[in-house]
């Protein structure tokens, strides 16, 4: 059964016939993939490979960081490197202009990088070693489990890449040395519910933003509040929470990378459900050296849209405009006072 485009939630694909030897499924599966691709690059998955186990494990661990005091939290901040791990404190970011720095806390992973390692010596993007909660109970457990999960994650998202492949009648491993040596960001979120005096026109959990990277996959606990725009009708929808699915976006670098043929869609999360929301989103980022120049069948009767540009440079440039923001707002009275009255800054 085709798609209906004017569907207004991501529509939710078995992807294990990609792994199924059955090729008309998977064609079919391709079939579907494109024409998320095309509509707004979103799409939900299940029938992946990652063990409903180990999402439950690692929410576990995510909600376990969360319960740690702001002092045991903090002594792991972001800001103690430069290459995006650690800690986050809320209203840290605004992703969209004219909204209050965000609701949510997070914790920033990914890929084990030791000091020795030719990435952090070289200063690659966000390659370093991860900063762990060393006051948590259990901290093996807890390295173990999250090192487990984005390791599992890395894989779906290789997967992912190898079915965007297919949709554009390219190689099933045409993705090969984006993916060799690529790095991804992994983030616990947590947004807590916002207070019922907030200004809703203002109070974002995240505002609405475009991601930075190629392919973003989401796990999401059972508390809804992502919501993906809707161009056709200019309406924001949500995105309910389905069990053990993942949510999967493009983001702008596919969006580049196809000529603007597949779509980087504007998405956004509030979190009104009056209860804690937890989120897990997993962002490939792609070998910090690998160029990004127009995909093969996507400028055929058109120029190329864009000139390449590396990974790192697509990747930099989209954080510091958010960050920029979020500071630039703290300094307006505006934004003293708004945030002093949640308490956190
Ligand atoms: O937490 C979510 O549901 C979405 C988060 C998100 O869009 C992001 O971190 O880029
Ligand atoms: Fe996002």
């Amino acid at each position: 059964m085709p798609i209906s485009t004017t569907s207004r939630s991501p529509p939710v694909l078995d992807f294990s016939a990609f792994y199924g030897s059955d090729a008309a499924a998977k064609q079919k599966l391709v079939a579907q993939v494109r024409e998320c691709c095309l509509h707004n690059g979103f799409f939900q998955i299940t029938g992946h490979r990652i063990p409903s186990s180990l999402q439950e494990k690692v929410m576990d661990c995510s909600k376990r960081f969360f319960d740690l005091s702001l002092d045991e939290k903090t002594k792991i901040s972001k800001a103690n490197n430069s290459y995006n791990r650690g800690y986050e404190l809320l209203h840290s970011q605004i992703l969209e202009e004219g909204t209050a720095p965000e609701l949510k806390e997070g914790l920033y992973l990914g890929e084990e990088i030791p000091s020795s390692h030719p990435y952090f010596v070289n200063k690659k993007l966000n390659s370093g070693p991860n900063q762990w909660p060393t006051g948590i109970d259990n901290l093996e457990e807890f390295q173990q489990t999250t090192m487990t999960y984005y390791a599992s994650m890395f894989e779906l998202a290789k997967d992912v890449l190898a079915a965007v492949a297919l949709t554009l009648d390219l190689p099933e491993d045409y993705f090969g040395s984006f993916v060799d040596g690529a790095v991804a960001a992994m983030r616990f979120l947590h947004y807590p519910p916002q207070p019922p005096d907030s200004n809703e026109r203002l109070t974002r959990g995240v505002g609405a933003h475009t991601d930075f990277g190629s392919v973003t996959l989401l796990l999401q606990d059972e508390v809804d509040g992502l919501q993906v725009w809707d161009r056709d009708v200019e309406q924001w929808f949500d995105v309910l929470p389905v069990k053990g699915a993942y949510v999967v976006n493009l983001g702008n670098m596919m969006q580049r990378w196809s000529n603007d043929r597949y779509k980087s869609n504007l998405h956004r999360v509030i979190n009104k459900s009056g209860k804690e929301r937890y989120s897990i989103p997993f962002f490939f980022n792609g070998n910090p050296d690998y160029v990004i120049d127009c995909l093969p069948n996507c400028a055929v009767d058109e120029p190329a849209n864009y000139p390449p540009i590396t990974v790192t440079a697509a990747i930099l440039g989209g954080y510091n405009d958010s960050y920029g923001r979020a500071e630039r707002y703290k300094q307006t009275e505006a934004g003293k006072a708004a945030t002093k009255r949640v308490g956190i800054d």
